[in-house]
């Protein structure tokens, strides 16, 4: 079965076909790898997917739902959360904080018995807590929840970003270059980490990555896109030699397992800092 289905999905920026019709289906609880060389279309599919853009030709079916036809906070509570290319956490807030806050607006027990900090007020709270402490340890996080989230290395803030959106207890989770800035080792925790959500959550993973050592090792599908057209689409092993993908990649690193392809100048200086 399918979770998500893009037929035809188009998107034009002025006279630029940032997303000429797309059409693929991510399989459910699969880890789907969306690559292509910088300004392929990839962070305007997971844009039009989470509503922020509308499509202007083609259908985006989720679990029965158009999405196109809904706004993004219906698209995120129907199941459909993500993570950003740049880091989007509260600096001034705990780690711990940055993981509930993502739920505030999700409380079972509402505004009313909030006011009153009601038995199911506090009952809530203790599950959103129970389970905010679960996602952080699956990124190794738990024993820094008291830390401001400023305080923590550039891949340590890359997965709460990423434990956040499991807050929003997602049926997919699309994932924009979680591996940016990391190391070989912090990348290879991270392909563990997005297996082990997948099983334990019964997730589905859209994965957005330059870095191959973590698509090569962790995707199960690959679709590769260059100047917003499909150009293939297929297992890691028959993408990694696909004459049209390596020469999308010339000029940039192909996509070798191990080698990460180039990243815009700007997150290599986020990176290093
Ligand atoms: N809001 C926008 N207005 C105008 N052009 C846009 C807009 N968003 C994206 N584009 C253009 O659409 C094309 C695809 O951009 P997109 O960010 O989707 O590529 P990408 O594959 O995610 O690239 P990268 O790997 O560099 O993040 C680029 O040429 C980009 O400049």
């Amino acid at each position: 079965m399918s979770a998500l289905e893009l037929q035809g999905v188009t998107k034009t920026f002025g006279g630029l076909r940032a997303v000429g019709g797309v059409t693929f289906s991510v399989p459910e609880r699969s880890i789907f790898g969306l690559i292509g060389p910088n300004g392929a279309g990839k962070t305007t599919v997971f844009n039009l997917v989470t509503g922020v853009y509308k499509p202007d030709a083609g259908t985006i079916r989720f679990a029965g739902d158009e999405l196109s036809l809904l706004k993004p906070a219906q698209i995120a509570r129907r199941g459909v959360a993500r993570t950003f290319q740049n880091i989007r956490l509260f600096g001034q807030l705990t780690v711990l904080e940055n993981v509930l806050v993502a739920c505030e607006n999700r409380r079972r027990s509402g505004l009313f018995s909030a006011l009153l900090r009601s038995g199911s007020f506090y009952r809530d709270e203790a599950e959103m807590q129970k389970r905010a402490l679960e996602l952080l340890a699956i990124f190794d996080l738990d024993k820094l929840a008291d830390e401001t989230s400023t305080s923590l290395s550039y891949g340590n803030q890359r997965r709460l970003e990423i434990a956040r959106a499991m807050m929003l207890e997602p049926k997919i989770l699309l994932l924009d270059e979680p591996a940016a800035g990391m190391n070989y080792g912090e990348a290879e925790g991270l392909k563990k980490q997005i297996q082990w959500l997948r099983d334990r959550f019964d997730l589905t993973v859209i994965l957005v990555e330059h870095n191959m050592q973590v698509v090569m090792g962790v995707c199960e599908e690959i679709h590769v896109l260059d100047h917003g057209e499909t150009i293939a689409h297929g297992k890691p092993e028959e993408i990694r030699k696909n004459p049209k993908v390596l020469a999308a990649y010339l000029g940039e690193e192909a996509p070798d397992e191990g080698a990460p392809a180039a990243r815009p100048a700007a997150q290599e200086e986020e990176a290093a800092t």
